[in-house]
């Protein structure tokens, strides 16, 4: 990747981890990610943790996403949080259609196309989630389901502002199945993604990072992280602990 676009490690939770289990982890995160340089480092808790995170990570290099949120600032959307609430929480940002809510929790490219500009305009910083099942992959619909992906998610996002936008591209049949994208095809993806975003604007394509997930680990992360158009990564798995979270981040770190 360019030294312009400084690299992102992002650990999603998922629905893992008490107050008390979050509070361990980041204490024992905290003095491993100390003297890391250029890389920016992000947890992405449940709800219920997001506050204490927020408060043991400040001061730090680790900043606090949420999972999801609704479009709409407020109404009787029983269960849901808005955009000005993680505000109000001062978490960094939020991740936004991962392929997990798209497939249990009927998420849409519609809302998506509510929520990204949404959590801009409320000072959040979107990690957009895309990406191909394996049946998508095996037909070569991988670019379709890509360029249809980031043009409905990304429409209503104006040009200065897409290079706000994190992009995570994570192949759905790598995500917790142990199987990794290999580089060249994790290169080909975020180099596509990233050649989508140039579309609208070259200028954002040059600054807009572009994120890959899906099974990274300790031992696989560094051969991602070195490819030209990953710019960092978003780990589920493998970010429940700090020893391997705080290696990948390392792997990093400039
Ligand atoms: O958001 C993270 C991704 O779903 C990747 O999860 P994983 O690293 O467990 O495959």
């Amino acid at each position: 990747m360019t030294a312009a676009r400084t690299p992102l490690i992002a650990g999603n939770w998922k629905m893992h981890k008490t107050v008390e289990e979050a509070e361990a982890f980041i204490q024992a995160l905290l003095p491993r990610v100390a003297t890391f340089d250029s890389v920016d480092v992000g947890i992405c808790p449940p709800f219920t943790s997001l506050q204490a995170m927020v408060d043991s990570a400040r001061g730090s290099i680790v900043r606090v996403y949420a999972q999801n949120m609704h479009y709409a600032d407020q109404g009787a959307f029983t269960g849901e949080v808005s955009a000005p609430m993680l505000s109000e929480l001062d978490v960094h940002g939020v991740i936004l259609g991962h392929s997990e809510r798209r497939e249990y929790f009927g998420e849409t490219d519609k809302a998506l196309a509510l929520k990204v500009p949404k959590a801009l305009e409320a000072g959040l910083e979107p990690i957009l989630c895309v990406g191909e099942t394996e049946e998508e992959r095996e037909r070569g619909d991988t670019e379709r389901k890509l360029r249809h992906q980031i043009q409905e998610d990304l429409a209503k996002v104006p040009e200065d502002r897409l290079a706000d936008v994190v992009i995570a591209y994570e192949p759905i049949w790598a995500i917790g199945t142990g199987l990794t994208a290999t580089p060249e095809q994790a290169q080909e993806a975020c180099a596509f993604v990233r050649a989508l975003v140039g579309q609208r604007s070259e200028d954002a394509a040059q600054r807009v990072r572009v994120l890959y997930g899906g099974s990274m680990k300790a031992d696989n992360a560094a051969e991602l992280l070195a490819l030209p158009d990953v710019d960092g990564g978003l780990v589920g798995g493998a970010s429940l602990e700090a020893e391997p979270f705080s290696t990948i981040v390392g792997a990093a770190s400039a």
